[in-house]
């Protein structure tokens, strides 16, 4: 189900949370919303989601305008919010049921079978949820989402705070999801790699402004982030790590790790570098493609003076974006 947001404006007393974004999220797609902290990532998905209504602009899933016929969006959208708690005496399977008699279903028994099964809750579904983990409670939380079948899926940051157990059953049940269902899946992450993981398409948000939004590929050749490699360095003995830092220090943007030194560049100075480099600093070598991390990175680069003018107006040009992510 496609959802398209034109021109949206929301304000919080003086604070403009959102000023004026638009893009489309394809139907069946898997999409992330990126952006830094206070982006307005969150008041997009509550107003996406009909929990709140934009002062100016639209949104609609499905041809239909959220802020017009909530209901109606409502039985179309699931939401999982960032923070989701439940009674922490009732079980899973009890928190199941009254979603589902919430929601009028019908057939409960088989769906919150089914709910709990894609989310491998099975087993835990008839302990208490104090006795689950911070992982298992989120996954409760995504069983509740999916009970109605929605065709639309919303995700606030689904794997924050879960150890690497908890993310990779996660982004397993996303995956399947995306692969074998219709759903539209929105969600929102920090972490790029999950993004890059999971979605084919993204928007990234900063201050309230859309700076790019499209396939992840056709963003990497617009921001030129495909015009640049990682070249990564392993030195040969701690020793010698000081000569291969100054070697290339002036060859691009280095960062250290505990193994490796990289050095992102341009594709012509990373061959320049790897024929230059002293052999025998090296334990050996690998060159990365830009990820997500670099497309980011060029899209808000590309605004670093403007995003310190926290009195600007609302902006209602929504061909802004356009242009701010080819400048
Ligand atoms: N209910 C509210 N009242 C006042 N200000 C709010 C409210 N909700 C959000 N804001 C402000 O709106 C801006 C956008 O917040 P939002 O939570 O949407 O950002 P976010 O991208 O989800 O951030 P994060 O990544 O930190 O979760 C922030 O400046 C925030 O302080």
């Amino acid at each position: 189900m496609q959802i398209t947001i034109t021109d949206v404006h929301k304000r919080y007393g003086d604070v403009v949370a959102l000023d004026g974004p638009s893009f489309e999220i394809p139907s069946g797609s898997t999409f992330g919303v990126l952006g830094t902290n206070g982006a307005g990532k969150t008041t997009l998905f509550e107003l996406l989601v009909g929990h709140d209504r934009p002062d100016e602009g639209r949104i609609e899933v499905g041809g239909i305008d959220v802020a017009e016929a909530g209901h109606r969006v409502r039985e179309r959208v699931a939401f999982l919010p960032e923070h989701a708690g439940f009674p922490p005496a009732m079980t899973g399977r009890e928190v199941l049921d009254v979603h589902a008699r919430i929601r009028g279903l019908e057939d409960r028994d088989r769906r919150i079978h089914e709910a709990l099964e894609t989310v491998g809750l099975t087993d835990a579904a008839d302990r208490a949820v104090e006795g689950y983990s911070n992982g298992m409670g989120r996954r409760l939380g995504l069983a509740a989402a999916l009970i109605a079948d929605p065709p639309v899926l919303v995700l606030d940051e689904p794997t924050a705070g879960l150890d690497p157990r908890g993310v990779a059953a996660f982004h397993r049940t996303i995956e399947r999801l995306g692969r074998e269902t219709e759903t539209t899946i929105v969600l929102s992450s920090h972490v790029l790699s999950e993004v890059e993981r999971l979605c084919d398409d993204v928007a990234i948000l900063e201050d309230g402004h859309l700076r790019a939004a499209g396939p992840i590929d056709d963003l990497r050749s617009e921001t030129g982030a495909d015009d640049r490699v990682t070249v990564s360095l392993r030195p040969a003995g701690e020793g010698v790590r000081p000569d291969l830092l100054e070697a290339v220090q002036d060859r691009g943007d280095v960062t250290e790790t505990r193994e490796t030194i990289a050095v992102a560049c341009e594709r012509d100075a990373a061959f320049d570098l790897c024929g230059d480099l002293d052999s025998s600093l090296l334990d050996g070598f690998e060159v990365r493609e830009p990820g997500l991390e670099a497309v980011f990175r060029d899209v808000l680069a590309g605004t670093d003076d403007e995003s310190d003018d926290a009195d600007r107006e609302p902006d209602s040009d929504p061909t802004r974006a356009t242009e701010e992510v080819s400048a």
